[in-house]
């Protein structure tokens, strides 16, 4: 078998998708059910508190604002590992599973997912980088509130779903009264993409900008995963459906595996941070070549979402290329993990 049959052979059999040995704990750390949002504890109440702010404060035009600030990436240059380390000063108020400093949470979602997949580097490295926007807390970044770089994310500019987590605080919002932006589309129409879609600003979407600018070899998944991985109204209750597009509903399927790692593995068994260093180092030297470096000369300040790539070592291009359309073009469809092993 040739090296892309056999590539081709792994994708196509379940094994590669499916997880074979990730069980799920039924508790987190604080003896309560994963994402218990209405859990009796002293931890839910300063993250129902989060949520007030939150809900109140992400509207269309500060959103609108925060990407066109921030997406100039003109705050700092700094390699991905020297990031990882800086989380180690941000605590997360929105999560109610973890309160571990945040790079343990990189390393355990990332060596989680590294055990089940092991041939699927660009899934392991996705999960070391998905969090890094967290750095957004920092004085160096803007010390931006809680409520404006964490928690679960929604779109703008159409109707709140119900199935978002402590709903009723919306009703502060000033878009919740708004005529164009309280319908079911709002301003969107059927299938239009979410990469046209405004979703609440915060750490995602930050490293979504940072990745994709700095003209990132990782697959369109990845960066689906990295943009979307907080938006729970989707991936996890099956809201707002009617504004994927083709694309999304594939990448979609890629986000749902990488959630389980992220959300099931956030729990007191530490990692040995210098035991698992060496092999994510190779790993950023492999695909990003440190995308950190030198931001502000490749974002284009007209339009920040928009790339401007940067030269890449082809041989880095070459083996995302080919892994990401493989996963794509030959699995159409992803089985569900089964119930036991999630
Ligand atoms: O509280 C958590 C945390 O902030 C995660 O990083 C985010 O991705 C989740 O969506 C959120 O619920
Ligand atoms: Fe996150
Ligand atoms: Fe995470």
């Amino acid at each position: 078998m040739s090296q892309v049959e056999e590539k081709r052979h792994l994708y196509e059999s379940n094994e590669v998708v499916t997880d074979k040995g990730f069980v799920a704990p039924d508790i987190n750390s604080f003896g309560n059910s994963f994402r218990d949002y209405n859990a009796e504890s002293e931890r839910q109440k300063t993250v129902e508190e989060f949520y007030r702010l939150q809900h109140i404060n992400q509207t269309y035009d500060f959103v609108k604002r925060m990407r066109e600030e921030y997406g100039k990436l003109n705050r700092a240059e700094m390699g991905i590992w020297e990031c990882c380390e800086l989380l180690n000063e941000v605590v997360d108020e929105s999560d109610p599973d973890l309160d571990e400093p945040q790079i343990m949470h990189l390393l355990q979602s990332a060596e989680a997912i590294r055990k089940d997949y092991p041939d699927e580097d660009w899934l392991h490295l996705t999960a070391l980088i998905h969090d890094l926007g967290k750095v957004l807390l920092l004085p160096q970044f803007g010390e931006r509130p809680q409520w404006a770089v964490v928690g679960d994310t929604f779109p703008l500019g159409c109707a709140f779903d119900e199935s978002i987590v402590h709903h009723k605080y919306f009703k502060e919002n000033p878009d919740y009264n708004n005529p164009a932006y309280n319908t079911k589309y709002g301003i969107y129409s059927e299938g239009c993409g979410l990469d046209n879609v405004m979703v609440s600003w915060g750490h995602d979407d930050y490293m979504y900008l940072v990745a994709k600018n700095n003209g990132t070899t990782l697959p369109p998944a990845a960066l689906f995963i990295i943009r979307f991985h907080s938006f729970y109204p989707l991936h996890q209750a099956g809201a707002y459906k009617h504004l994927l597009n083709k694309e999304d509903t594939e990448n979609l399927k890629w986000l749902q595996v990488f959630n389980k790692y992220d959300l099931y593995s956030k729990c007191k068994d530490q990692i040995d941070i210098e035991e698992v260093k060496p092999y994510y180092m190779s790993l950023i030297e492999k695909a990003l070549h440190d995308v950190m470096n030198s931001v502000q000369p490749r974002a284009d300040p007209k339009d920040p979402a928009k790339c401007v790539p940067k030269a890449s070592d082809p041989k880095t291009f070459f083996f995302f290329l080919v892994a990401a359309n493989m996963f794509l073009a030959v699995k159409n469809e992803i089985p569900p993990p089964t119930a036991k092993h999630l």
